[in-house]
């Protein structure tokens, strides 16, 4: 099956004072419509490297990325990006925050319905009420949710998530990790998640890429064989529990601390 975003033969270096810095080395990534496709690997490999490869902020040196089998040359309007620490606008209300990718890419349509489109997508993150609001006058957690409702409002093929949710507190983070898979099933997008949470990845993910140590490719791809409606509680099953210790013993490996043939006989 060909993926909505295929990263084919990715080959990557950037120029330092010291000579190239290769960072990716031929990644192949295919993450199917509609799928969400998590990335780990070790701290430095190139996570953030490939975000931008993927959102056309930056042109391999070979191979190359394709998204709805167009290959990627240029920034694109049709993918949407959420980070660690979401930059809203201060001098914007949270509701203005979240319609501004409107104004861009659907210059045609009219305030009424950016507004109904904003607040349908600010309920269903429980910031209903919020909307006047200023950025400064919400929680770290409150903030990402809008900055999340702001990635998707206009219907993205792509969502590129890079670490969204590592500056926040366990509790809130696994209460996002749900807001975003309740999100995803009122309206299916297309993600591709970095992070340095493997419970995340899992419980997030329809597939994990673990990538290997700098310059980076993919290591080892684990199907997330869970059921498509889950709660944090499923975490706890014995099947997440040993899906985690795959992906803690690939990191290993990616890490140089142990061997493939210590992950074969283990
Ligand atoms: N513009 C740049 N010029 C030179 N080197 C860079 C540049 N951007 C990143 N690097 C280097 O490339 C490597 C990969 O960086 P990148 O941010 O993609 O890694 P990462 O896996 O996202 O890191 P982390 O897990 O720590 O967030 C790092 O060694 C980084 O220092």
């Amino acid at each position: 099956m060909t993926g909505l975003i295929e990263i084919e033969g990715v080959t990557h270096a950037y120029p330092t004072a010291a000579g190239p810095l290769p960072v990716l080395e031929n990644l192949q990534i295919s993450v199917p419509e509609n799928e969400f496709a998590a990335v780990v690997g070790p701290s430095g490999c190139g996570k953030s490297t490939l975000t931008r490869l993927v959102a056309g902020l930056l042109l391999p040196d070979e191979g190359g990325v394709r998204l709805h089998g167009e290959w990627v040359r240029s920034p694109r309007s049709t993918v949407g990006m959420a980070f660690q620490n979401p930059v809203l606008l201060e001098w914007r209300t949270i509701l203005d925050n979240v319609i501004l990718p409107l104004e861009i890419v659907a210059p045609r349509m009219g305030r009424r319905e950016r507004v109904d489109r904003a607040m349908q997508l600010l309920e269903m993150v429980g910031l209903k009420g919020f909307e006047a609001k200023r950025p400064s006058e919400l929680s770290g957690g409150m903030r990402q949710r809008a900055s999340l409702c702001r990635a998707i409002v206009h219907k993205p093929e792509v969502l590129i998530l890079d670490e969204p949710f590592g500056a926040l507190d366990a509790f809130t983070r696994e209460d996002l990790w749900q807001t975003l898979r309740n999100l995803r099933q009122e309206e299916p997008f297309t993600t591709l998640l970095i992070t340095h949470d493997l419970r995340e990845s899992v419980f997030l993910g329809d597939q994990v890429f673990v990538l290997s140590g700098r310059p980076a490719h993919t290591q080892y791809v684990l199907d997330v064989d869970l059921p498509d409606d889950r709660d944090i509680e499923i975490l706890y099953d014995t099947r997440s529990v040993e899906m985690l210790a795959i992906l803690r013993e690939q990191i290993r490996i990616a890490q140089g601390r142990s061997t493939a043939e210590q992950a074969v006989n283990a």
